[in-house]
């Protein structure tokens, strides 16, 4: 079983007389800024001039810099900008004032894992990869709440980057939760496996196969839609709360029958085959070299399925649905 560390375990002292530089104010730059400047540590947004996430850092009231100037500044460098950008970054920005004995951070190891970034062994460099969307590691944080975390130490020049990992999640509210010890190579090759074969590409995939077969079949997109997308919330929250056994308390008798006899038939052997290879290919590295070769390329596979995928009648009956819905958040 993997070491867990819990509140009691992470002293928020051991990061609040630190300075800490986040890089990017995106999805996870902006959660991780203002949960740890409300926890009480000194913070400081580093982004690139013109960037469109400036006015957005400052208008939460944080200080803004330069990457370079943050990181010059820091103690703590966490880099919060997209994967497939680090590597330029790191070159340009970071690696100058990456002085003995900071500690460099990521919330991802993709970078790290596949050898883009090889930092100076005098430093420390660890990993706090929170376990949800930046929005809901805020969201999660304002309600007093917070999102699982994964921790990991890479480098340990001082011998206390453990201890500054885990005051780390306690600024951004994931010791709430309880935070998970791994290693930067299971973070990485566990998270683009989920993303892609169960949590993102699965469930899409999922969605617009189920979706696709009832409106070819004759029946209303907009019945399609509220079966294959929109009730999958309220069946994940369910197993969220309690597993698949309170799901399928609260589901119909029906619904279970069908769960345990037709599940299967959908995701066969020929499935788990393919998840297999998927895993294959990125514990081989070939997906990553796929992914800084598409970007090298200037993304034309990435920017023509968005546009395709943004097309796709199950997301245009979907925004026409959502409208009516006046519980959901704008
Ligand atoms: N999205 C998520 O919920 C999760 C992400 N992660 C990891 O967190 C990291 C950040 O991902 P995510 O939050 O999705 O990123 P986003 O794409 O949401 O945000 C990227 C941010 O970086 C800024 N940025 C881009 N280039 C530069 C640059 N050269 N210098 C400074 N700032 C720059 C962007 O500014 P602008 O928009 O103005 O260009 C933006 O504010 C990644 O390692 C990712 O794998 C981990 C767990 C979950
Ligand atoms: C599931 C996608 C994710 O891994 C995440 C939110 O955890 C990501 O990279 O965004
Ligand atoms: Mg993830
Ligand atoms: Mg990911």
């Amino acid at each position: 079983m993997a070491k867990m560390y819990y509140e009691e375990d992470c002293k928020i002292e051991n990061i609040n007389t630190k300075k800490v530089a986040i890089i990017g104010y995106g999805s996870q730059g902006h959660a991780h800024a203002l949960n740890l400047k409300e926890s009480g540590v000194n913070v400081t947004v580093g982004l690139y001039e013109g960037s469109k996430s400036w006015a957005k850092a400052e208008e939460a009231g944080l200080e803004v810099k330069t990457a370079k100037d943050a990181a010059a500044w820091a103690d703590v460098i966490m880099i919060l900008i997209n994967d497939e950008k680090q590597v330029k970054l790191y070159q340009e920005s970071i690696k100058e004032n990456l002085t003995p004995g900071k500690y460099l951070a990521f919330a991802h190891g993709f970078n790290i894992h596949y050898g883009q970034i090889v930092p100076p062994k005098d430093v420390n460099v660890f990993m706090i990869a929170p376990k949800g969307p930046g929005h809901t590691v805020r969201s999660q944080f304002e309600e007093g709440k917070g999102v699982p975390c994964l921790v990991t130490v890479y480098q340990d020049e001082t011998g206390d980057t453990m201890d500054v990992a885990l005051a780390y999640a306690a600024g951004l509210g994931g010791s709430r939760a309880g935070v998970l010890e791994t290693t930067f190579k299971e973070e990485t090759e566990t998270d683009l496996f989920g993303e892609q074969a169960v949590l993102c590409g699965g469930v899409t995939e999922l969605m617009k196969a189920g979706f696709e077969v009832l409106v070819e079949a004759g029946y209303d997109p907009e019945s399609a839609y509220f079966e294959c997308v929109h009730e999958m919330k309220l069946i994940v929250d369910m197993i969220n709360d309690g597993g698949l056994s309170n799901m399928r308390y609260s589901i119909s008798d029906t619904a279970e029958y069908g769960d345990y006899t037709v599940g299967k038939r959908i995701i066969t052997e020929e499935t788990r085959n393919e998840m297999r290879k998927v895993l294959k290919e990125i514990q081989d590295g070939s997906f990553a070299r796929n992914w800084i070769l598409e970007n090298q390329a200037n993304r034309p596979y990435f920017n023509a399925t968005r546009r395709i995928e943004r097309e796709h009648p199950m997301e245009i009956v979907g925004a026409k649905l959502r409208k009516m819905m006046s519980w959901l958040k704008k």
